[in-house]
């Protein structure tokens, strides 16, 4: 079966376009061209061809949260907002901090997922200990306690030590419990107009300036998650100077809002890390900018609505965003000039695919069918409600944006189609 996706545009540097069709034949692109014929073709229209997406962090909840979101809902999410590669964080019930419980959502993984999703294992046990899991048990790609800092440089030693002897990375959620006090928003200037206790930007810098020094104690590679202040930019474009194995990513919500967004005691806005201020702000655009940021990462974390109606103190921190985040950033930094198509393309695809060895395509014959098909042109109202995620606790519900998705192809079946005539997904 030969399937050819006629009529679609890439990208051939920058923002320039080129009309191609794209055949695919047993999971691989078999031929790029013009006037291509097939067994079936599926017409693009003038659409932009692009590699399948690579998100490196988000939560899929299951197993133990599943009425926020489970593997399939997730997945299904994240195909229809153009990803064909994702990794899910551990900070499920149970963690999976033995190869016996990390085996365990492989499983659901291999029956429920629609595209690939790499399940990371926790750098501690139950993810808040100081006990190291035995990592080497643990077949995964990386390791992680997201969701919480590890608290004592001696623990994110050994931890570093031991993954940099089997070549795994760290992955780090930088928090440092003892600088909380307690804030639930950015320590600027919202959180006293609303009267809330605030999260100060070196409860993460600090963090990250400690595990640099350790990184390059270490020679791991460590990577920094949800990157939100201007200090914790400066400390990773000196860790890099220096020729630490630092990379990192950051958020569309913490590229696109700042503190002064949040309209009102409303936890649609509270995550963590917190939307910061204007500087920092800034600074995360200029760290993308440059290069010190590596990549995107959308931390696509799900809740209920009835746990985040509680306002700013009793709600817990995350948002979705897996479905419109392609189309967020294209909105705001594309279509804006700020920068172009190809530079957001790489990275939110082919640079955390690299960094990361996960798969994805570069159009190009030969290599896996893993591709997205994103519409420029169409305005879009984003509508939490209809999401595919079993959560909406999304800041972006009612923004008008270009560039949804409109067909998502993984190992050359359609996984996520707008006409569902197309779809083959289970
Ligand atoms: N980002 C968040 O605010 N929340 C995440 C945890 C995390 O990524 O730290 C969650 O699991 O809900
Ligand atoms: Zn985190
Ligand atoms: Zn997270």
């Amino acid at each position: 079966m030969r399937v050819v996706l006629k009529n679609g545009k890439r990208v051939v540097k920058d923002n320039q376009l080129e009309q191609v069709d794209i055949a695919i034949e047993k999971g691989l692109i078999s031929e790029v061209g013009t006037d291509l014929t097939g067994d079936k073709i599926i017409d693009i229209e003038g659409k932009l061809l692009s590699p399948g997406l690579v998100d490196i962090h988000v939560h899929f909840r299951e197993p133990g949260f599943t009425d926020k979101e489970t593997i399939y809902t997730g997945s299904q999410a994240a195909a229809r907002g153009g990803f064909t590669t994702v990794c899910a964080m551990p900070n499920t019930n149970p963690v999976p901090d033995t190869a016996a419980k990390f085996e365990e959502i492989q499983r659901l993984i291999e029956k429920d997922a629609c595209i690939n999703v790499h399940q990371y294992a926790p750098i501690t046990e139950e993810l808040r200990s100081d006990k190291l899991v035995d990592m080497k048990s643990i077949d995964t790609f990386a390791y992680t306690n997201d969701g919480v800092g590890v608290q004592t440089a001696g623990v994110m030693y050994e931890a570093m030590k031991l993954a940099a002897s089997i070549n795994k990375p760290i992955v780090a959620h930088t928090e440092d419990d003892s600088l909380l006090y307690g804030g639930v928003m950015h320590e600027g200037i919202r959180n006293k107009e609303l009267g809330l206790p605030g999260i100060m930007g070196i409860v993460e810098s600090s963090q990250i300036a400690r595990d640099i020094l350790l990184a390059k104690e270490t020679g791991v590679h460590y990577h920094v998650c949800h990157v939100s202040s201007k200090e914790s930019v400066d400390a990773i474009r000196e860790g890099k100077r220096q020729g630490v194995n630092v990379t990192a990513e950051v958020t569309p919500h913490h590229l696109i809002l700042n503190e002064m967004d949040i309209p009102s005691d409303d936890a649609t806005y509270k995550m963590n890390p917190p939307l910061r201020g204007i500087n920092d702000q800034k600074a995360l655009l200029e760290g993308l900018l440059d290069g010190t940021i590596d990549f995107i990462a959308t931390d696509h974390a799900p809740h209920t609505k009835k746990e985040k109606t509680q306002g700013f103190v009793g709600s817990p921190f995350g948002i979705v965003g897996i479905e419109t985040s392609f189309a967020m950033m294209y909105t705001h930094f594309v279509k804006t000039g700020i920068f172009t198509l190809e530079f957001l393309i790489e990275r939110m695809s082919t640079l955390p695919a690299n960094l990361f060895h996960l798969q994805t395509s570069d159009l190009t014959v030969g290599t896996v069918a893993d591709i997205s098909v994103f519409d420029l042109e169409t305005a879009y109202t984003v509508d939490a409600a209809d999401y595919l995620s079993k959560s909406s606790n999304t800041p972006f519900n009612g923004e008008t944006v270009y560039g949804m998705c409109t067909l998502t192809v993984h190992n050359g079946e359609v996984v996520w189609s707008q006409n569902e005539g197309d779809k083959s997904c289970r």
